[in-house]
């Protein structure tokens, strides 16, 4: 039964600065490198063994996918990286404390910047120090200025219709590496969950989330690999 495992990367270095990130390339903490391991081991104590894995062009979810991989004994099977599992780009909010935007622009303004489904964040200033036009792995690739969850899911979808589910109709068990965004634009579809209601759903660090796919295609409800 085809079978797709969905990992948000374990905690970065500006997830505990509360920074906002999008796509500025940011390491792991400790602690996320331990998140990304135990989700390995999860994968491992419960016979979920991945056979293909996609991630994004950022460091944090590429060392969790490969962290976990690692520790369920799979770092050989083919990976493929690409932008457009990206996290949502944040714009001009990039790299700000989210407290201290808070305190500038109120609760609300950031909530709605944050979780609405089409409230993109103010747009990244051309040249400002966040900017990754000339970001060799970018080459080629239009970088947005700055996205919504509804922009997100829109090179998001494509992506998974296009590379990412035909392999899994293939009956692989494929394991998406990638961020707390871009996997809310696809749990969206994947779960159809209406526009409102996806802006209360959040998505924990380095816990795999889990699919089951009928011989049509059709995904069962989702459930974390620690419940089952
Ligand atoms: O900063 C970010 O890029 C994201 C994920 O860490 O934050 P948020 O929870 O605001 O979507």
């Amino acid at each position: 039964m085809p079978t797709l495992i969905l990992v948000r990367h374990g905690q970065s270095q500006w997830n505990l600065e509360n920074r906002f990130t999008g796509w500025w390339d940011v390491d792991l903490t400790e602690k996320g490198v331990a998140e990304a391991t135990a989700a390995g081991e999860l994968l491992a104590e419960k016979g979920l063994l991945p056979t293909r894995a996609f991630t994004s062009l950022q460091t944090r979810a590429i060392k969790t996918l490969h962290l976990a991989l690692e520790a369920c004994h799979r770092l050989w099977i083919p990976e493929v990286k690409d932008w457009r599992l990206n996290e949502r780009h944040y714009g001009g909010l990039t790299g700000l404390d989210k407290q201290e935007t808070r305190d500038k622009h109120g609760d609300e303004q950031v909530h709605i910047w944050r979780r609405s489904f089409d409230v993109p964040p103010p747009p990244l200033d051309a040249g400002s120090e966040f900017d990754l036009a000339s970001d060799p792995r970018y080459a080629g690739i239009p970088v947005p200025a700055t996205e919504s969850l509804k922009l997100t899911i829109e090179r998001v979808l494509p992506y998974w219709e296009s590379e990412i589910l035909p392999v899994l109709a293939s009956g692989e068990t494929v394991i998406i590496s990638a961020h707390g965004n871009s996997l809310r634009a696809l749990v969206k579809h994947l779960s159809n969950i209406s526009d409102d209601e996806i802006t209360g759903l959040e998505i924990p660090t380095g816990q795999p989330i889990v699919y089951q796919f009928d011989d049509a295609m059709v995904p069962g409800e989702r459930y974390y690999l620690k419940d089952s």
